[in-house]
C-alpha cells in the first residue's frame, strides 16, 4: 500500500488553488445533457474519476456500467437505463454494492420499470429492463436515506409521458442537492412546482443550453479548514462564486465561526484568519460532506463542538462516523455520541509526534486530516484515494509549500 508522508508546516504564503469543478453539477449536466441527446454546451467538467466514468459510461454504452464507488454515478444512470428503455446490469465495488438503492429501485418500480436485484434485495448489481410504460405519476419515496435517489427521479422526470409528482416522506436530507438538481433542470429549460412535500415535474422537453461547471465547494472545504488550523496565511480560491448551486457553500459560515474570513473577490474567494467566535453545535443534514472537514478542525483548534444531521453518513463511502472516531483517536481527540444522533467534538490536548491515517476507501478521510499538518508529521494511507472527487489534491498542497514525501 502506498503511504505518503506530510511534513509539518503551520505558516502559508499568500497562495493560489486553482480547485477542481463540481462532480455533482457535472454528473447532472451529463445527464441531462444525454437525455437532451448532447445538444448542450458543456464546459469545465469535472476531472473526478466519479464524473470521468459517467462520462466514459455514456459515451461507450456498455452492456454493463460498472460505476466503481460513485454514488450518485450508480443512482443516475439507473433511472437513464430505465428511462431510455435498455437492459442493462449497474454495478460498483464491494462498497457500492453494499450502499442501499431500494428507494430508488421501488420508485422507478412504481412508474413502470422493470428492474431485478441480482444479488441481495435493496443492493446493487441490478438488471435494469427499462419502462415500457408509464403505470403511476403520483409517487412517495423517503426523504431520508439519500437524496441522490429523488435527483434521479427528477432528471427524468419530464421526460415521462405523464409527468411525474414526487411526495416526499419523513425528513428530508441534503435538501441542497435536491434544489442543485431542480436548478440545473430549470437553466435546461425545464418549469416544476415544489410545495411544502409535493415535487411536480409535467411532461415535458429539456431546452439547449450553456453550462459551465463551477469550482467544487466540497473540495474548497479542505482548504478553508488548512487556514483555520494554521498559525498563519491566506489562500485564494479560484471559480467560486457567493450564490453557488452547491449547498456546501455552507462552508463559508461555518468557516466564519472558526477563524476563515472569506472575502469573494476575481471570480473566487480569498480566505484569510481572523478571531474564532467557536459555535456551540453544526448541523449537517443538507451538508453531509462538510463533516469531515469540519470535525477534524474542530479536533485540531480546539473547539468542543456538537454535531447532528450523521446519519448519512454511514451509508458513504465507508462508515464515516466510525472512521472518525477511529482516526480522530491517534491523535487524542474524540467524536463522541453523547445522545442517539448527537455527537460531541472533544478536542485533541496532546499531539503525537507523528499521525499515521488509514483512509477506509474514502477520498474525504485522506482530504480531512491534511491539516493535521500544521501541528504534527501526518502519514497517509493510500493517497490516491482522493482521485474519486479531487485528482490534483497532493499538487495543490504542494502549491501551498507542504512537502510530501512517498514512503
Ligand atoms: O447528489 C449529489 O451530488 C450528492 C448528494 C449527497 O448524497 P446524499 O443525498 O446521499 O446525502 C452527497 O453526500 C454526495 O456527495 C453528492
Ligand atoms: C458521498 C459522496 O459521494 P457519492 O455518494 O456520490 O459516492 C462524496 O463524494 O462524499
Amino acid at each position: 500500500m502506498d503511504i505518503i508522508e506530510l511534513s509539518q508546516k503551520s505558516n502559508f504564503n499568500y497562495t493560489e488553488i486553482p480547485l477542481p469543478s463540481s462532480k455533482s453539477e457535472s454528473n447532472r449536466v451529463l445527464i441531462i445533457d444525454a437525455l437532451t441527446k448532447g445538444q448542450n454546451k458543456i464546459s469545465n467538467l469535472a476531472e473526478a474519476r466519479d464524473t470521468q466514468t459517467m462520462i466514459g459510461i455514456l459515451q461507450t454504452n456498455p452492456p454493463i456500467y460498472d460505476v466503481l464507488d460513485a454514488g450518485t454515478t450508480m443512482r443516475f444512470l439507473t433511472a437513464y437505463a430505465a428511462i431510455t428503455n435498455q437492459h442493462k446490469v449497474l454495478t460498483g465495488t464491494p462498497r457500492m454494492c453494499q450502499r442501499p438503492i431500494g428507494i430508488l429501485v421501488e420508485a422507478l418500480r412504481s412508474v413502470g420499470a422493470e428492474i431485478h436485484y441480482m444479488n441481495e434485495e435493496g443492493f446493487p448489481p441490478l438488471a435494469v429492463h427499462g419502462l415500457k410504460q408509464q403505470t403511476a405519476h403520483q409517487i412517495k419515496m423517503r426523504g431520508d436515506v439519500s437524496s441522490q435517489y429523488i435527483s434521479a427521479m427528477l432528471m427524468i422526470a419530464p421526460l415521462l409521458p405523464k409527468g411525474l409528482e414526487i411526495e416526499l416522506e419523513g425528513k428530508i436530507g441534503s435538501r441542497t442537492y435536491i434544489e442543485m438538481t431542480l436548478e440545473l433542470m430549470k437553466h435546461f429549460g425545464i418549469q416544476y412546482s415544489w410545495e411544502d412535500r409535493k415535487i411536480r415535474v409535467p411532461h415535458q422537453d429539456y431546452q439547449p443550453a450553456t453550462f459551465s461547471v463551477e469550482s467544487d465547494w466540497s473540495g474548497a472545504s479542505y482548504w478553508f479548514s488548512l487556514v483555520a488550523c494554521a498559525d498563519s496565511g491566506s489562500l485564494f480560491l479560484k471559480g467560486l462564486k457567493e450564490n453557488s448551486l452547491q449547498g456546501d457553500a455552507k462552508i463559508v459560515e461555518i468557516m466564519d465561526h472558526l477563524g476563515v474570513k472569506s472575502t469573494f473577490k476575481n471570480g473566487g474567494v480569498l480566505l484569510e484568519k481572523q478571531a474564532v467566535k467557536g459555535l456551540d453545535s453544526f448541523d449537517f443534514t443538507h451538508c453531509p460532506d462538510l463533516a469531515q472537514t469540519v470535525a477534524v478542525t474542530c479536533a485540531i483548534i480546539g473547539k468542543n463542538s456538537k454535531f447532528t444531521g450523521l446519519e448519512s453518513l454511514r451509508i458513504k463511502e465507508t462508515d464515516r462516523i466510525y472512521a472518525l472516531q477511529q482516526e480522530l483517536g491517534k491523535f487524542n481527540a474524540k467524536l463522541e455520541e453523547v445522545e442517539p444522533e448527537v455527537f460531541q467534538v472533544i478536542p485533541s490536548v496532546t499531539m503525537p509526534h507523528e499521525v499515521q491515517i488509514h483512509t477506509y476507501d474514502d477520498h474525504r478521510m485522506a482530504m480531512a486530516f491534511m491539516p493535521l499538518l500544521t501541528k504534527t508529521k501526518v502519514l497517509v494511507e493510500d493517497p490516491d484515494v482522493v482521485n474519486k472527487s479531487y485528482p490534483s489534491f497532493w499538487k495543490h498542497c504542494k502549491l501551498t509549500g507542504i512537502q510530501i514525501q512517498y514512503l
